[in-house]
């Protein structure tokens, strides 16, 4: 092969690995009370990112709406397009199901042009990053930590959780602390600085 078509081989099949969309998907997971849906909620006011929105079973509470909070469906229609393979990961918390539609990251990341931002747990996050790699999607993962598991404490009892159910969430943050070395980046969210944990996070997507 003469070198220009071998060079010009090799520039094809690296565009052929490049992502088909230039955005990028943050993936948030960590412990309880470390700020995740506060930093998911800052990144965005952003324009340019936009929520990975669930679906859920659960009733809309007053003033959620269909498509904004949670795509709401019946029991019935969520089984169908789970047994479809149509959610990329799959929760049932007090009796209702959560999923994650893969086609609304697609929506957002390549229909809507935007980077896309959510939340899960582990294996959450391990359907999503297999997701978006078989389909040349950029994510970008973060593993959150508090400044100490009192902070964590003090953070889950502003958001008005029982002392069960820190104690259950402490259990659980303990056990997948393991996991941690499976993201891109551990962020220690310090005190009072979730605004500059989102900063960051949007400061490394470019
Ligand atoms: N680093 C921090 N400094 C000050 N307040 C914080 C910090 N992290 C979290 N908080 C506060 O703690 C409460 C819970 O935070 P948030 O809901 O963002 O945590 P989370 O990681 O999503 O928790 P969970 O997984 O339990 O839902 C909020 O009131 C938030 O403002």
């Amino acid at each position: 092969m003469e070198e220009e078509d071998f060079e010009e081989n090799m520039l094809n099949n690296q565009l052929n690995l490049l992502p088909r969309s230039k955005n990028t998907l943050i993936i948030i997971t960590g412990g309880s009370g470390t700020g995740k849906t506060t930093v998911k909620n800052l990144l965005a006011q952003d324009p340019n990112i936009v929520r990975v929105i669930l679906t859920t079973t659960r009733l809309p509470r007053e003033r959620e709406k269909d498509g904004q909070d949670y795509y709401f469906v019946s029991k019935e229609t969520f089984q169908t397009e789970l047994k479809k393979g149509r959610f990329l990961e799959h929760v049932i918390y007090d009796r209702n199901h959560y999923g994650v539609y893969g086609k609304v990251v697609d929506l957002i990341l390549v229909t809507k042009n935007k980077h896309g931002v959510i939340v899960v747990d582990v294996d959450g996050f391990r359907q999503i990053k297999k997701y978006c790699q078989e389909k040349g999607y950029n994510t970008v993962s973060y593993w959150f930590k508090a400044e100490s598991e009192e902070k964590m404490v003090e953070h889950m009892k502003k958001r008005g959780a029982s002392e069960s159910e820190i104690l259950s969430r402490l259990i659980i943050a303990k056990r997948e602390e393991k996991f941690a070395v499976e993201f891109d980046h551990i962020l220690t969210v310090e005190e009072n600085e979730l605004a500059a944990a989102a900063q960051k996070i949007k400061e490394n997507l470019s």
